[in-house]
């Protein structure tokens, strides 16, 4: 089987080690970023580990590959959509290993994913915390079913690519994970530390308790959040080393593009009426907004 892996930051580098684990003759990795080099350092727990797993520059590979996963960024999925037709054939799984929701019909056989991999990509070496996890759609795939068999007979394979009928509900979670953190993160340009001061824990409770009564009121999934959601998000932050950032804290940090429209503003589209009044989702998008005039 041939995997295709697109982005090697993070989230692509993790995907990218734990599958190398493979046996080679059952699955050709092929790694790919927009430059070429001959490997990456990941930073685990203190300890500094070099991988020789080629990077190569996507724009010199030619597939077709059985599976893609898309691990850059979402202002890249527009980039790749020329791209894409050199690297499949008719019955390639892409799997978008990316955060945020309303990117999926970008590619016509793209497959969602709740990507559970926290890092970050320095200028020399990855920095990865916690968790090594995507989990995809409940139903049949070709490939990736395939996938899934061969890591879980590989007990050096230290991944959990899982599938879930809960998979809407769960998306809408990771969503909100993320437009709780990552807007708190991004715009005061500040670490997990934040939750160190009420007045942060406050404001992101708000945030999230808005943002869920959004997705409960418009979704079309039959999807319901609990309420006690929102303690469930600010545990799992209070959790995350202090020292850890988010995907789009990063971004601004580099002053890069954010993921935003995909994220905070996917929620904030799902308004359809004034009946729910949202101060701070409403605050939040203005400033990421703004933030990406450039
Ligand atoms: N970081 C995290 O903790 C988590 C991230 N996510 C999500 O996962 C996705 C990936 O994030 P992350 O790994 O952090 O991102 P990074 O910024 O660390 O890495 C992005 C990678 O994508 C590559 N890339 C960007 N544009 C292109 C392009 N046009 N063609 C080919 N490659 C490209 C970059 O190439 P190059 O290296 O050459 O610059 C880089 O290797 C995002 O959607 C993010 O929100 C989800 C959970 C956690
Ligand atoms: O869920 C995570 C940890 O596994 C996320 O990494 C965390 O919530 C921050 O968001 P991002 O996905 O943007 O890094």
């Amino acid at each position: 089987m041939k995997i295709g892996i697109i982005g090697a930051g993070a989230v692509g580098s993790i995907i990218a080690r734990e599958f190398s684990r493979l046996p080679e003759n059952t699955v050709q990795l092929t790694l790919m970023a927009r430059s070429t080099r001959d490997g990456f350092t990941i930073l685990e727990q203190g300890v500094k580990t070099h991988h020789e797993i080629k990077v190569h520059d996507v724009n010199t590979v030619t597939g077709p590959f059985d599976i893609i996963f898309i691990a850059t960024k979402t202002p890249a999925l527009s980039v790749l959509q020329g791209k894409i037709r050199d690297l499949t054939h008719a019955d390639t799984e892409i799997i978008y290993a990316l955060n945020g929701m309303g990117y999926d019909d970008v590619f016509n056989s793209g497959i969602p994913g709740v990507v559970y991999i926290s890092g970050q990509q320095n200028d020399d070496y990855i920095e990865h915390f916690v968790n090594q996890k995507i989990i995809l759609p409940e139903q049949k795939y070709k490939y990736t079913d395939e996938l899934i068999a061969l890591i879980d007979n590989n007990p050096s394979v230290n991944f959990e690519l899982l599938k879930s009928s809960n998979f809407n509900k769960m998306r809408y979670e990771k969503l909100l994970i993320n437009v709780g953190i990552n807007s708190v993160t991004a715009l005061s340009k500040n670490t997990s530390k934040i939750f160190e001061d009420e007045r942060m824990v406050k404001l992101t409770r708000q945030l999230l308790d808005e943002s869920i009564e959004v997705v409960n009121q418009y979704n079309t999934d039959g999807i319901v959040i609990e309420h006690g959601f929102t303690d469930y998000a600010m545990d799992m932050y209070f959790s995350y080393p202090r020292s850890m950032g988010t995907s789009m804290y990063y971004d601004v940090m580099a002053n890069r593009a954010t993921e935003f429209k995909y994220i905070q503003q996917f929620i904030f589209d799902m308004k359809q009426d004034h009946s729910i009044k949202t101060p701070v989702l409403d605050t939040v998008v203005t400033l990421l907004q703004a933030y990406e005039k450039k």
